[in-house]
């Protein structure tokens, strides 16, 4: 195969820590490559050099055995190099086509566009209408929106950042198929997942980082995902196990909880009713969009119903904020990391600060007490193992996934007794995950009552006890997860999405 990309002896380094040390690999065209890492391994780093976001401290680039320097995003693209983020930057008050010709360098008059949008979307098996608006969009049909601006500029070379994270699994085989075209046209794919599985059905060749350096390569379908796992941390490695859990007395009450939803394009909650008994974990799964985010709100108290909406060991608090329930014992974690559950600028002892202040009596006689403050923080990156250089470093400096351990860590510390969390593994490598689930089991069989909204479904079915899915703003009735398969749970879930019509012929 002809070599498209070649990286020699990239390095990256910022305030105490090199995020690339050295990094050298290849990616030929029509190849189909994972990038492979804990967090905070350098991966992002490595792509966003590529993608001309990041410039690197020194080594060097070829694509298509030039010199390649990338200076900015629009050169990347203009030299066949295209990326689809975690994070969509679409506006949901413009329809498909005019979130495409955004961000085209010289878009088409849009029925033109509309045109070619239909005629990609038709080759490669992605419906998707030019006109609707995008606010209306699934996230799957938002990362297809993303998808087709990539394609309409013909890339040769196709980044993508753990893109299965908001798909069903009837979506993801339809990415699959989609990326495996492209592949079979010459077009080379660079594929960030921590879903190893997904790796091994994709993917052609691994490159693997640790700390920044490349510590292997691997073909990924001759390895199961445990020994890619292994590869990547470096040590063996051992699944959460469940412990003997008896179930005490309602925690969580939630009966007829209906309320509009604060968010632009959100989902109204409509008429969501259960139970969650100590030591009992509730998993509940969903597209994103469908009422998570609002389900998250209106249980950790950002969000006020009907007092009787929402009622804690009993107590009725739903017309309580989020100080009042944490005091009853509620922590909530909510998906969004930065800005939602940690302040971007803020140092992760001030991040600590914010949650923690309530149950932790980081107050006295009305003064912060910074040196309580500052060992809680300090307990919580040690018990999670948040990689970071200390803790008066800004949250926004993490990478994604030490983050997401810090925010996850940071309210199971608080000893609750009542547990909301959305999406508590989003991002972060296997081992971390692996110890994320154990500490919510622990906290499980320590009396808490849990709800887990997640999209992983693996997850659910490895932690929970209970399963349920949100749809539209409604929630299905609660079933035990012993016994169900992944089909049904798909269909609890709402299927594909309209997406039964892709890839024929
Ligand atoms: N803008 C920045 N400022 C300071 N440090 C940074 C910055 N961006 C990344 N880092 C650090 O560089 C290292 C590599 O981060 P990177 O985001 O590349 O990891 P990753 O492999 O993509 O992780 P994840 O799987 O968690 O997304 C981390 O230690 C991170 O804290």
């Amino acid at each position: 195969m002809t070599l498209l990309l070649g990286v020699e002896g990239v390095t990256k380094a910022y305030p105490g820590v090199v995020a690339n040390s050295d990094v050298s690999f290849q990616i030929s065209e029509g190849e189909i490559h994972a990038l492979l890492g804990e967090n905070g391994a350098g991966k992002s780093t490595l792509v966003k050099m590529i993608y001309g976001l990041v410039k690197p401290d020194s080594g060097r680039m070829t694509l298509r055995g030039q010199p390649y320097t990338p200076a900015k995003p629009a050169e990347a693209r203009r030299q066949g190099v295209a990326m689809v983020f975690q994070h969509f930057s679409l506006f949901e008050a413009l329809n498909v086509a005019e979130n495409v010709a955004l961000g085209m360098e010289n878009p088409p008059p849009m029925k033109a566009l509309a045109g070619r949008i239909r005629e990609v979307s038709e080759e490669y098996g992605l419906p998707l209408d030019p006109s609707r608006m995008v606010g209306d969009l699934s996230a799957g049909e938002r990362q297809r929106v993303e998808i087709i601006r990539c394609l309409l500029q013909d890339p040769k070379l196709l980044i993508m950042d753990e893109p299965t994270s908001v798909l069903t699994p009837q979506e993801v085989e339809i990415l699959f198929k989609t990326l495996r075209q492209l592949a079979s046209e010459g077009t080379a794919i660079l594929y960030i997942s921590h879903k190893l599985e997904e790796i091994r059905s994709l993917c052609d060749e691994a490159t693997i980082l640790r700390r920044g350096k490349v510590v292997a390569t691997c073909t990924p379908r001759d390895r199961t995902a445990r020994e890619m796992a292994e590869l990547m941390v470096g040590t063996v490695l051992t699944p959460p196990v469940r412990a003997g859990r008896t179930k005490g007395d309602v925690a969580l009450e939630v009966s007829g909880l209906s309320v509009a939803s604060p968010i632009p394009f959100g989902t109204a909650l409509k008429a969501v009713s259960f139970t969650v008994r100590q030591g009992e974990v509730l998993g509940i799964a969903g597209v994103a969009g469908n009422g998570q985010d609002e389900l998250l709100l209106a249980l950790s108290g950002e969000l006020r119903s009907q007092p009787e909406a929402v009622k804690i060991a009993g107590v009725a608090m739903g017309d309580t904020g989020p100080n009042d329930r944490r005091r009853a014992g509620l922590v909530a974690a909510p998906e969004e990391r930065l800005g939602h559950a940690a302040a971007p600028d803020m140092s992760l002892v001030e991040n600590a600060l914010l949650s923690g202040v309530v149950r932790q009596g980081l107050t006295a006689r009305g003064f912060i007490d910074w040196a309580a403050t500052e060992a809680f923080a300090a307990g919580i990156v040690k018990a999670f193992d948040v990689r970071t250089p200390g803790t008066h470093v800004a949250a926004r400096a993490l990478s994604g996934g030490n983050l997401q351990k810090f925010v996850v860590g940071r309210e199971l510390s608080q000893t609750p007794s009542v547990i909301v969390i959305n999406q508590p593994t989003w991002g972060v490598d296997a081992a971390a995950a692996a110890a994320i689930r154990q500490a919510i089991l622990d906290r499980a069989s320590g009396g808490a009552a849990v709800v887990v909204i997640s999209q992983d479904l693996d997850e659910l079915l490895e932690i929970a006890d209970d399963f349920a899915a949100l749809n539209g703003g409604r929630l299905t009735p609660t079933r035990p997860v012993d016994g169900l398969t992944v089909d049904e749970i798909g269909l609890m879930m709402g299927g594909t999405h309209g997406m039964e019509v892709a890839h024929h012929g």
